[in-house]
């Protein structure tokens, strides 16, 4: 007779080290590669499938071989051929009623289902992209409305759990959470109003709940619920709901469904403190919680004690930056966390976050020499600082004491380098005064820059970038390995430039651009001429999808060297006669897209950095151009997760930005491009930005932020994408005029600017042709009904 199955409440064992994710794109970037193989047609899907789980596999087994067991669960399982929170709509087949037809009967969403809904199809707008939690990683935006079908539907993370057992490897699947996943979607369009995804909760849960089960049936000891939205306080609902959802949540997943019907239960928390959150954590059946102790403090010595029963992972290892972990440091919090819990803690080490933000391998970086080596932790260097850790807090401190010791060592070592600290930078930055930061009034700027520009009404230009063609990626890469010289290099970006010139004149633009073929990067183009930047070779991190960045290490105090962008913008300019718009990147992205120093505040930094390029702006004003734009991409990523801090931050990003800027006389039009993010609650800090122009993104979300910005009292240009550069989509004359349409009920005309949604590099120029064709023909269309 079998047996009546009683309720498991005992903690099964959990490693002592772990991980909360690893980068998922490969050491050779495969990922990229597989995704762009199929998608240009040079590869089946079968190509697809068996390079994707060749990927897993290495990755399981380079995890195993840096030491973190293959049989427990330690290594986890977070692979994703896209985006994670993509993943969890698909798991959930909550697909926007304008792609029902790529879930099939069996709730199943195969490859070209999946990538047309994230990156549109042609005919169907792909979900929104926007940037996870204070990240430059983009998630894809889930759509939930009331009639949203919501079951658990599509098992391949299962499969893949089952993949690797087959292979001998018990892994520790990792999925996004309920509540993260309803507090990261929004409303499917024509949802009632006042319909929050939150109202789904229930059908969500009992989702998670058919997941957690097929979990259990096959064989997964523990399972890892990532629950990031709980660090947040500004939702867009009120706290008491977040914390009341989150207790259905843990009495229906961990209560009410119980081990042995489920795997145990891991619920992290990173990129900050759960605050509020943690006591209904400990007052709940999940089995392990992870903290991020880097970012977040060590809970209250009675909130710790709650805890007692449960695995406590600390999250002691930045998962968000690149520098060795002060081991001495980090084991004294594990050793106080594990004395707050209290007799019989069960404390597990790993890391802040996933290590998704952080590139490979550090010791793969010959070029950045002995001095910066050293001091540098990548995902593998730390994977093992949680080994040593897990070590030390289990034998005694007295068993890592040497590679303590070399850590310490490596720190000192670091804030002991020429160039970490410079009189030169301190004193400028000192004897900034408020005059500096100031421009003259904006009635004065905006008339003499109408008299000296003489733009017509909606003003056509593009963000900076144009597409980067072969031929410049081979003569970049024959520039590095000496096979071409730094004169010949220089002729085939002239010629480039010459070639966009000619084009945006026969496209009939406004404000033309030089297009940016001199650039690798936004950042690492600057960087690699600014002191206190260094730049890896290998260094590449996810960005979305199948994009990777490789951001720079800002170690030491910045200046500038020489003029960065003038010649190629001079050049440009000496071309035509139309105004051209000099595009440098701004300090707070700089910063953002950076791994910076994290032995000064962030402030002082960026004010460095802004120095900078206000020398460099000054310069270009010198040499003619009238008009420069200042990238701020990432000004909304850095904002604080928590209100109480955000206006910290946001006053020192607006001054950063002013500091640059200022430099610039009445008669030179200042521009900013901010996108994929939402803006909506940093309208004021745009606006004390005092730029004459902003550009931002608008084209996905259908000019949604312009109201906003209106009713924010924002009375200069604005330019909303009417193109949304991210899909492949080339959108019609009718759409672009439609969009302005929409906007020029929110925006008076003479503030209108029409552009693309941010460059178009990452675009053919056969797309980018086509759609500033349409671009250009719909602002005349409109400029016409004036
Ligand atoms: C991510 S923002 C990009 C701005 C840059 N000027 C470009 O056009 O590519
Ligand atoms: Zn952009």
């Amino acid at each position: 007779m079998p047996s009546p199955v009683t309720v498991d409440r005992t903690v099964p064992y959990f490693p002592g080290a772990t991980v909360l994710g690893y980068p998922r794109i490969g050491p050779g970037r495969q990922l990229k590669k597989a995704l762009e193989a199929f998608w240009s047609g040079r590869s089946e899907v079968d190509d697809l499938q068996v390079s994707l789980e060749k990927l897993r596999m290495e990755t399981r087994r380079h995890l195993a071989d840096l030491g973190l067991t293959f049989d427990d669960g330690a290594i986890p399982l977070d692979f994703s051929p896209y985006d994670h929170v993509l993943d969890a709509a698909v798991m959930l087949g909550a697909v926007p009623e304008r792609f029902a037809h790529v879930v099939d009967a069996a709730g199943r969403v195969g490859p070209d289902g999946y990538f047309a809904l994230a990156r549109g199809d042609g005919e169907r707008a792909p979900l929104e992209l926007t940037k996870w939690f204070d990240s430059n990683y983009h998630y894809l935006v889930p759509e939930i409305g009331p009639g949203t079908p919501i079951r658990f539907a599509d098992d391949r993370l299962v499969r893949d759990f089952l993949q690797a057992a087959a292979d001998g490897d018990t892994v520790r699947p990792v999925v996004v959470g309920p509540l993260t996943f309803l507090l990261l979607s929004k409303p499917a369009e024509g949802s009632p109003k006042g319909f929050h995804p939150l109202d789904r909760l229930d059908d969500v849960l009992a989702a998670y709940a058919d997941l957690l089960r097929a979990f259990g049936d096959a064989g997964a000891p523990w399972v890892q619920l990532d629950e990031p939205a709980l660090v947040v306080d500004t939702w867009d609902v009120p706290r008491e709901r977040v914390l009341a959802a989150l207790s259905r949540g843990l009495e229906t997943l961990a209560g009410d469904l119980a081990r042995p019907a489920r795997p145990a239960l891991f619920l992290a928390a990173p990129y900050g403190d759960l605050g509020d959150a943690l006591p209904l954590v400990a007052d709940s059946h999940v089995e392990a919680v992870g903290l991020d102790l880097v970012r977040g403090p060590l809970p209250r010595p009675e909130v710790l004690r709650r805890l007692a029963g449960k695995v406590v992972v600390g999250g002691v290892v930045d998962g968000r930056n690149v520098w060795r972990t002060d081991l001495e440091r980090a084991l004294d919090l594990l050793q106080r966390l594990s004395d707050g819990i209290g007799e019989g803690a069960r404390v597990g080490v790993s890391t802040s976050c996933s290590l998704l933000h952080v590139p490979h391998d550090a010791s793969r970086e010959r070029r950045l020499g002995l001095s910066l080596r050293p001091a540098l932790a990548f995902a593998d260097q730390k994977v093992e600082e949680v080994q040593i850790l897990a070590r030390g807090l289990a034998l005694g401190a007295g068993s890592v004491r040497a590679e303590l010791a070399a850590a310490g060592q490596a720190r000192d070592a670091r804030t002991r380098l020429p160039g970490v600290r410079r009189d030169d930078v301190a004193a400028r930055v000192a004897a900034l005064t408020e005059p500096d930061l100031a421009r003259a009034p904006y009635e004065e700027r905006s008339a003499a820059q109408a008299a000296t520009l003489r733009l017509p009404a909606l003003p056509t230009t593009t963000i900076g970038s144009f597409p980067q063609t072969a031929e410049l990626r081979r003569a970049r890469v024959a520039l590095k390995k000496h096979d071409l010289d730094r004169e010949g290099y220089e002729r085939v970006v002239r010629e480039e430039i010459a070639r966009v010139v000619r084009l945006q004149e026969e496209l009939g633009l406004d404000v033309l651009v030089h297009g940016e073929p001199e650039r690798n990067d936004m950042v690492q183009f600057f960087a690699e001429q600014l002191d206190g930047f260094a730049v890896t070779d290998h260094g590449w991190v996810q960005s979305y999808g199948s994009r990777c960045t490789r951001p720079p290490i800002l170690w030491g105090d910045v200046a500038r060297r020489a003029p960065m962008t003038l010649p190629w913008t001079a050049y440009a300019a000496s071309l035509t006669d139309r105004p051209v718009k000099a595009v440098v990147t701004g300090p707070v992205t700089m910063l953002a897209w950076s791994f910076v120093r994290d032995d000064q505040p962030l402030a002082e930094t960026a004010q460095q950095v802004a120095l900078a390029l206000r020398d460099e702006i000054a310069d270009l004003q010198d040499a003619g151009i009238r008009i420069v734009q200042v990238d701020e991409p990432a000004l909304r990523e850095l904002l604080p997760l928590r209100r109480a801090d955000r206006e910290e931050y946001l006053a020192w990003a607006v001054r950063a930005f002013r500091v640059a800027t200022a430099v610039a006389g009445r008669d030179t039009q200042v521009h900013t491009h901010l996108c994929y993010s939402e803006f909506g609650d940093i309208l004021d800090a745009i606006d004390a930005m005092d730029a004459d122009v902003t550009s931002i993104e608008a084209a996905r979300s259908r000019m949604e932020i312009l109201p906003g910005l209106r009713a924010a009292g924002f009375c200069r240009g604005v330019g909303p994408g009417v193109y949304d550069i991210h899909s492949p989509r080339v959108p019609t004359t009718e759409e672009v005029a439609g969009l302005l349409t929409a906007a020029l009920a929110a925006v008076p005309a003479g503030q209108l600017w029409v552009n693309p949604d941010c460059g178009l590099k990452t675009r053919s120029f056969e797309e980018a042709t086509a759609a500033l064709t349409n671009l250009v023909q719909a602002a005349r269309a409109v400029r016409a009904t004036l």
